[in-house]
């Protein structure tokens, strides 16, 4: 393909068409839009990230990841489109505007490119990584419990072969390693915003414990307006909260360490639906999650500037 106007926003795509795509969305928007390389998965796929800005150097930057859990594919999709509805607000929407002015937003569309390959060849369902140990005869490790905080807590297994195996070591993954030494090396991220599938639910740190974070009230509040904006789009209920209270415990999860690595604004999204497709959510659902969404990481990207 040689442009991303065939490219199709309404329908599921392979790793191959989304990396092509990412390739023509860099290329048409080369005056805002970068490509960043940052790793390479298990099986040697190359890790990618999009950088937005309008400018400086180092600015306060945004995170938002997509599809850490491959069969999440309401997610890569939702960031594609995203990533789209960037390029074509900025100069038009004054908040948007506003925050590209004095901040960066890195989008990282397909954050486990072995295990979303491996839903397209193999098993439509599989969550984790695809990395294999000597002597270990399960594959995967679950990329959102192989994170440095809390690391082997309640709510994660050491068995390898559960769907919640945490891995031999924090940051024992190449897919999380990448990650960590990216955000860690630039030192001047304010946000970050993690996107799972499904429960239509907005939440916050702490997944290690019960324990409310120091800013607690604040990230109540900033999680109850995002949802409200979400819910004026197209109708839809969210539940929000921290992750502990509102879902369950969940140990050495992605935004736990991005909280306790001075990320203050640290979220989780549960996209589309709340059961009746789940992890198959129909194409036709792309568009409206992806509406809806935007007006939520919007509001969150908007505290962010102004706090
Ligand atoms: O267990 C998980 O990692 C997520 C819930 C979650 C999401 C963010 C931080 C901690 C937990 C649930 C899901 O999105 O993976 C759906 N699922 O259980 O397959
Ligand atoms: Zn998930």
């Amino acid at each position: 393909e040689r442009s991303t106007s065939s490219f199709s926003y309404s329908s599921y795509h392979t790793l191959e068409e989304i990396y092509s795509w990412m390739d023509n969305f860099v290329t048409e928007h080369s005056d805002m839009v970068s490509k960043i390389r940052i790793g390479r998965s298990f099986e040697n796929r190359t890790i990618l990230v999009l950088k937005f800005s309008t400018g400086g150097s180092r600015r306060p930057a945004i995170w938002i990841d997509t599809g850490i859990h491959s069969r999440e594919w309401i997610t890569h999709a939702t960031g594609i489109w995203t990533a789209k509805k960037i390029v074509s607000e900025y100069g038009k929407d004054p908040v948007l505007t506003d925050i590209l002015k004095a901040m960066d937003i890195f989008i990282e569309l397909v954050t486990n490119p072995d295990g979303f390959a491996f839903t397209h060849s193999m098993n439509r369902l599989w969550r984790k990584n695809k990395s294999t140990r000597r002597g270990i005869f399960c594959i995967g490790v679950d990329l959102n419990r192989n994170w440095k905080s809390g690391f082997g807590g309640n709510g994660s297994n050491a068995n390898p072969c559960s769907e919640t195996y945490h891995g031999p070591s924090p940051q024992s993954e190449p897919e999380v390693a990448a990650i960590v030494d990216f955000i860690t090396a630039h030192g001047n991220f304010k946000a970050l915003i993690s996107i799972h599938s499904y429960s239509q639910m907005l939440m916050y740190p702490y997944g290690q414990t019960l324990e409310p974070v120091s800013n607690e009230q604040e990230m109540y509040d900033l999680a109850k307006a995002a949802v409200k904006a979400l819910h004026k789009v197209h109708g839809i209920q969210y539940i929000f909260g921290s992750i502990s209270n509102t879902l369950y415990l969940a140990s050495g999860i992605t935004v736990d360490w991005a909280y306790d690595s001075g990320i203050k604004y640290a979220f989780s999204f549960e996209l589309r639906d709340t059961g009746h497709f789940g992890f198959l959510l129909p194409a036709t659902q792309i568009i409206p999650t992806a509406q809806e969404t935007w007006m939520a990481i919007l509001t969150i990207m908007e505290h962010t500037l102004r706090h």
